[in-house]
């Protein structure tokens, strides 16, 4: 439950406001000293603060200083002040001082109750950007907060600044184009080319002329002379997609590229020297193909000087759940659509999927969902997403059993669309948090009491 302190001497007002934050885990202090106690030791959303506290309660005196001290020790605290009725003045310089809003008496339920709602959002918001900036890296193009993407992320950043070859692994639709793309934008090649390549895309018999570049005459069809992909990268950064289906015999010259940062053109004679970075990425399983001898050893030591691993979407915690609403509202803007979110039940499923083709298997649900949606949410059934139902067949022991299966689905659930909040959980269930403990304990639902 969200937390408010209340400031204020008068216990009439602390009732009242007591019987006004229904909802909320009220807390109250009656003058400097106990609302810093009280700020210390339940770090509230939201403080209200009467600016007439004692020793002097006809002067505000107290009450702004009350204000700075909070916003001194937490500065991310939604102060609303409360005012006598006609003393503007100081309500005014309460706002200087960064109080969030005022409010003067006498104390209506209704307002109050709006003013204190639309503070917990406003810190809510805030708290989740500063949260988003803090643990992550400043790859920014990198969405996503799942310890995996993060490890990934500062690993990338770690190695931007220098020329060290990458290998960038990771299921089809991770977004390893994205990283690469990262690791050039943070190097200090940033203001040269980024030029990307699709081995797997381009015909053997192309790719090398694609790759090197050819002189006039090399053969047929080549009527002058053009550069390759690598050397419109000079001074930039190479990108390899699916480096794991470069052609073996394309290999050699490869390596000799990577180790002697020299080219020669097809047909050409001379030696073009070279100021790339390379970037790998592949979804294949480079060091079986080694043993299998389809892919150079040398080659798969050079181009993995450093790898990454980009975690599946699956293995991304909350990251589905980031990543579906930062698309929806560029689909929003895109399709001119005013969808809200989405339902419970499309956050469930979103989690319950595996997600085969990761983040662009995503990106097509959703906008097919963005256009099909009939409502203001987004509903399992418009992502083509089925939540699965694993409860008790017929064939369960008695009424007991169903019960009981029934429960421990809905707490999962429930779990699982709070986020692995606790506090969450239980008020989507409509239970405290010890009875959903007891019944975690219950139904021996160890991966939730371990956090897994
Ligand atoms: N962390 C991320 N944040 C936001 N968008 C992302 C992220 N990762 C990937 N995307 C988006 O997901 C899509 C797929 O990403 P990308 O093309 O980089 O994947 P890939 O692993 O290179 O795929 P493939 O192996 O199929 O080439 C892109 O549209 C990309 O913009």
């Amino acid at each position: 439950m969200d937390k408010i302190l209340v400031v204020d001497d008068d216990l009439g007002i602390q009732k009242q406001l007591k019987w006004s934050f229904t909802g909320y885990d009220v807390i109250f202090a009656e003058d400097r000293a106990s609302a810093i106690a009280q700020l210390r030791r339940y770090e509230p959303k939201v403080v209200t603060l009467d600016l007439g506290l004692p020793p002097d309660p006809t002067n505000a005196s107290e009450g702004l200083a009350t204000l700075e001290e909070i916003l001194e020790l937490a500065p991310q605290t939604k102060v609303i002040v409360v005012t006598g009725n006609n003393d503007k003045q100081n309500a005014l310089k309460a706002i200087k001082i960064g109080a969030y809003d005022f409010y003067q008496k006498p104390i209506d339920s209704d307002t109050i109750q709006v003013l204190v709602s639309r503070a917990i959002n406003l810190f809510d918001l805030e708290m989740e950007n500063r949260h988003l900036s803090a643990v992550a890296p400043s790859m920014d193009r990198i969405l996503g907060q799942s310890e995996g993407i993060l490890l990934a992320s500062r690993k990338a950043e770690r190695i931007a600044q220098t020329d060290i070859s990458t290998l960038l692994l990771g299921e089809s639709g991770t977004g390893k184009e994205v990283f690469a793309r990262s690791i050039h934008e943070h190097s200090l090649r940033k203001d040269k080319p980024f030029v990307a390549i699709n081995c797997a895309s381009i015909p053997e018999n192309l790719l090398e002329s694609e790759l090197f570049g050819y002189e006039k005459g090399a053969f047929t069809g080549a009527n002058k002379t053009t550069p390759g992909k690598i050397e419109s990268a000079q001074n930039g950064t190479l990108f390899l997609d699916e480096i794991g289906d470069m052609p073996i015999g394309l290999q050699a010259k490869m390596l000799r590229f990577l180790q002697e940062r020299v080219i020669e053109r097809v047909g050409g004679r001379s030696e073009i020297p070279v100021d790339i970075r390379v970037v790998c990425a592949t979804h294949r399983d480079v060091q079986s193909m080694v043993a299998e001898e389809t892919f150079r050893e040398d080659l798969f030591y050079r181009v993995g000087e450093i790898s990454i691993m980009i975690p599946p979407l699956r293995e991304r915690d909350n990251d589905v759940v980031l990543l579906a609403k930062t698309f929806l509202a560029q689909y929003n803007e895109e399709f001119k659509t005013k969808i809200k979110g989405f339902s419970d039940s499309a956050i469930l499923a979103m989690k319950q999927h595996k997600w085969p083709g990761n983040i662009r298997e995503l990106q097509n649900k959703l906008k097919s969902a963005v256009i099909m949606a009939e409502g203001n949410q987004i509903q399992a059934e418009d992502l083509s997403l089925i939540v699965k139902d694993e409860g008790p067949t017929l064939t369960s022991l008695n009424l007991r059993e169903v019960r009981e299966h029934a429960e421990s689905r809905a707490i999962r659930n429930a779990y699982l669309v709070a986020d692995k909040n606790m506090s969450k959980a239980a008020e989507l269930l409509g239970v405290t948090r010890p009875t959903l403990y007891s019944l975690i304990d219950k139904y021996h639902l160890e991966d939730i009491k371990t956090g897994v």
